[in-house]
C-alpha cells in the first residue's frame, strides 16, 4: 500500500477548511482535516514544505511509524501548527487502512461502545430571552444538551454569541482581528442570571453546558464555579487559560462543577497534570489539532484511569472530515463523555458528503468502510480561500486579555 501521491485541497464554503488527500498505488485514498482556524495557510506551508514530499513512496498502513517520523523526527515538537499537520496525515493513513480493511473505523479502534454519540448544541443569545428562545428550538430538535451563551449587559459583544439567533456562531468574523472589548466582573454579576433562567423554563433534566473561553483568573472560576452549583452544569468549559495546568487544582478546590478544557490543546503534555490530578472531569483536545487518532487515543486512554471523559471540540471550524472521524472515536472510546456540533452550513456539506447522521440528539455512526466522509474537488474549487482571522480581546481599560 504505498503513497503515490499526497496534497492538499483548501476551500471555504462559508469557512476555511484544509483537506489533506493521501492517495495509494492501489487508488485507495484517505482525508484528512487540517484545518486551524485563523492559521489555515501555516498548516499548509508546514504539510506541503516540509511533510507531504517526505510521505511518496513510504507504505501507508505504517501509521505508527508514520507518527513517529512526523513527530520525533521533526525536532520542534508539538505546537498547534505542528500536530495539525500530523493529524491530517494520521486520520488520512487510519482512513485509508479502514478501507483497505473494508470496515467502518469504529471497528477498527475496537468496535461500538455505544450505539449513538450524545451531542451538544449551541444555544445562544444576544441576551437571556434570545437564549431561552434558541434553547428551546434545540429541545424541540431533540438535543438533550445545550450550551448556552448570552450577551452580557454593558458588553457590546462577547465570544460565543452568533450574530444572529439560529445562525452559527463564527470567530473568525473578519479579515485581521477585530477587537472585542471584555468585563469580568459584569460577566461574572449576571451569567448566573442565565443559567437560573434556563433551569426555570426546562427544568433539571436537560444537560447544561457553558464556555467561559479562558477570561477568568482561578479565584474568579471558583467564585462562578461555586455560585453555579446550584444549576448543575454538565460542564464549564475552559474558564481559566490551561497553560498553568495547576490553576485547576485551586478551583477544584473551591466547587463540584465539573470542568472541561482543552480544545487548544495539542498534545498529552498539555493535559497530563490536568488528568493525573483528576482536576478536570472531561478532556476537549480531538483529532485534527492534538495529533490525530493515534495521539488522541493515547490522551483518551490515560484519561480513563483518572475518569476523565471525552468532551471533544466540535464547531464550524472543524471540518465535517474531523467531525466524522470524532464520531467513529466517539462511538468506540470507552470513556465517552459527549460531542460539541455546531452544524456546517449546506454548502459544507455538499463540498464534504459523509454518511454521519443526526438523530433525536444524538449522532449515529455511518457503516462505510473509513471514516465516511469524502470531499468534491470540483465543488470545493468554486469556494477560494480568504483570510479570516480571529479576533483579540481587551478589558475596558485597553489591557490585551485572553480570549
Ligand atoms: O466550540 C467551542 O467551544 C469554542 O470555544 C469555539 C472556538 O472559539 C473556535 O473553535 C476557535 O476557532
Ligand atoms: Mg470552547
Amino acid at each position: 500500500m504505498i503513497i503515490s501521491d499526497a496534497y492538499l485541497i483548501v476551500t471555504s464554503p462559508g469557512r476555511n477548511f484544509v483537506t489533506l488527500k493521501i492517495v495509494t498505488e492501489s487508488g485507495v485514498y484517505g482525508i484528512g482535516d487540517a484545518t486551524l482556524n485563523g492559521r489555515e495557510l501555516s498548516v499548509v506551508a508546514y504539510l506541503e514544505e516540509h511533510v507531504l514530499p517526505t510521505l511518496i513512496g513510504r507504505d501507508a498502513s505504517r501509521i505508527e511509524d508514520i507518527w513517529h517520523y512526523l513527530y520525533r523526527g521533526a525536532y520542534w515538537r508539538r505546537g498547534p501548527v505542528t500536530m495539525t499537520a500530523i493529524a491530517a496525515v494520521d486520520v488520512a493513513l487510519w482512513d485509508i487502512k479502514a478501507k483497505v480493511a473494508g470496515m467502518p473505523l469504529y471497528q477498527l479502534l475496537g468496535g461500538k461502545s455505544r450505539d449513538r454519540v450524545m451531542v451538544y448544541g449551541h444555544a445562544t443569545g444576544r441576551d437571556i430571552e434570545a437564549c431561552l428562545e434558541e434553547v428551546a428550538r434545540h429541545v424541540d430538535e431533540g438535543y438533550k444538551a445545550v450550551r448556552v451563551q448570552a450577551g452580557v449587559p454593558g458588553i457590546a459583544s462577547i465570544y460565543g454569541v452568533a450574530k444572529k439567533e439560529g445562525e452559527p456562531y463564527e470567530p473568525a468574523d473578519s479579515d485581521l482581528p477585530a477587537e472585542h472589548v471584555w468585563s469580568t466582573s459584569k460577566y461574572l454579576n449576571h451569567v448566573p442570571k442565565l443559567f437560573a433562567a434556563v433551569r426555570e423554563r426546562f427544568g433539571d433534566d436537560l444537560h447544561v453546558l457553558h464556555d467561559v473561553h479562558h477570561r477568568l483568573t482561578p479565584i474568579e472560576a471558583a467564585r462562578l464555579g461555586k455560585e453555579v452549583e446550584p444549576y448543575h452544569l454538565f460542564w464549564l468549559e475552559d474558564c481559566v487559560p490551561a497553560e498553568n495546568q495547576e490553576a485547576f487544582g485551586l478551583i477544584r478546590q473551591h466547587t463540584t462543577t465539573p470542568l472541561a478544557v482543552g480544545e487548544v490543546f495539542n498534545s498529552l503534555y498539555d493535559a497530563k497534570a490536568l488528568i493525573e490530578n483528576q482536576w478536570i472531569d472531561y478532556i476537549r483536545a480531538t483529532l485534527t489539532h492534538a495529533g490525530g487518532i493515534t495521539h488522541v487515543r493515547r490522551i483518551a486512554d490515560l484519561a480513563g484511569l483518572y475518569h476523565v471523559r471525552t468532551g471533544f471540540h466540535g464547531p464550524t471550524d472543524l471540518s465535517p472530515v474531523c467531525l466524522g472521524a470524532a464520531i467513529h472515536f466517539d462511538t468506540w472510546v470507552p470513556n465517552f463523555g459527549i460531542q460539541e456540533y455546531m452544524p456546517h452550513t449546506s454548502a459544507t456539506d455538499e463540498v464534504f458528503p459523509h454518511d454521519y447522521r443526526f438523530e433525536d440528539g444524538h449522532f449515529i455512526v455511518g457503516e462505510k468502510p473509513g471514516h465516511g466522509v469524502d470531499i468534491d474537488e470540483q465543488l470545493a474549487k468554486q469556494y477560494p480561500y480568504k483570510r479570516a482571522s480571529l479576533p483579540v480581546n481587551r478589558l475596558e481599560d485597553g489591557t490585551l486579555w485572553h480570549w
